[in-house]
């Protein structure tokens, strides 16, 4: 299969992670353009890869394979309308990485023929290490499908899904869950400080712990709470503090705070529409 053409509506965090992701992989610079109205997106992101960027939208549209749009929710309708002509006239295919945009709101401007794959990624795809999952519209052509997950497999795992609601709770999930990770992180590097130790001492030890105990759930033939016990010693100080997580609601505290991600996903699929 040939290389594909890729351009960017949005030169932000997350394309700039999957630009990263791609150059890595293999894909040539002078196949990844990029589109932002802010040149400081711009400039950020040709510090990345020598990508061509644009100003205008409808410019970088022009002769693309595939069209990745990366923009706030909130910014859609204004992307999607610059961009319509353009993506019709290069009959592209759409990926769109906004959380909550449903394919209907945005086949009302792109043209209800256009193919559309609707993808949630998240940000370890900078180092490769993403966790993308994918719904396509019925448009979507077997070529176009291995386009979408060869991009996203360029950067991590690609797990499809078959039916498009399952994408908020993936959001809910994968997308917004490495900051949840990053949070419980600084929460024990402050709690270590407290404890006595310099804050240096404790992230490299809140770091390295973080990688091992993923790289253990990943490789272990054993399950989650299988790992979980081989540390808890019986009476010993991990059964303290996992008693003191379990009386204090610490799966509730989780549990709420992915509902509330995942109503937060449906409410800007209406502020798209
Ligand atoms: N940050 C994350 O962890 C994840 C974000 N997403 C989704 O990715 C999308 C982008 O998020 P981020 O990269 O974090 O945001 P960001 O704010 O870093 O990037 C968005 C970029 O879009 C540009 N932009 C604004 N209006 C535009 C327009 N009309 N045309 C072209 N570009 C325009 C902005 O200048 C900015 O550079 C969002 O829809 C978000 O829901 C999905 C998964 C994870
Ligand atoms: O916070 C957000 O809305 C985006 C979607 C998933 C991660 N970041």
């Amino acid at each position: 299969m040939s290389t594909p053409n890729i351009a960017f509506i949005g030169a932000g965090n997350m394309a700039s992670s999957i630009v990263g992701g791609l150059i890595e992989s293999g894909h040539p610079a002078s196949a990844i353009r990029a589109a932002d109205p802010y040149p400081d997106s711009l400039s950020k992101l040709r510090r990345i890869a020598p990508v061509e960027t644009f100003e205008d939208n409808a410019a970088a549209v022009k002769g693309a394979d595939v069209v990745i749009l990366a923009v706030k929710p909130q910014l859609m309708t204004e992307a999607l309308t610059s961009i319509s002509a353009a993506v019709k006239e290069a009959d592209a295919l759409i990926i769109s990485i906004a959380a909550g945009v449903t394919i209907d709101s945005m086949a009302k401007y792109l043209g209800e023929q256009t193919a559309i794959v609707r993808c949630m990624p998240n940000t370890p795809a900078l180092l490769s290490c993403g966790a993308s999952a994918l719904f396509a519209s019925q448009q979507v052509s077997a070529t176009q499908r291995q386009y979408a997950e060869d991009i996203l497999a360029a950067v991590g795992i690609v797990s499809w899904v078959d039916n498009e609601a399952a994408l908020d709770a993936i959001t809910a999930l994968s997308g917004s869950g490495p900051a949840y990770f990053f949070l419980f992180m600084e929460a024990m590097i402050d709690s270590g400080c407290k404890l006595g130790l310099d804050r240096d001492t404790a992230t490299a030890m809140a770091q390295q712990t973080a990688l091992g105990a993923a790289r253990m759930a990943l490789e272990s033939e054993a399950d989650l709470a299988t790992l979980r016990q081989q540390v808890t010693s019986p009476g010993g100080t991990t059964q303290a503090a996992v008693e003191s997580f379990e009386r204090d609601g610490l799966r509730d505290i989780i549990e709420r705070a992915m509902q509330a991600a995942a109503i937060r996903a449906k409410e800007l699929a209406g502020d798209t529409e």
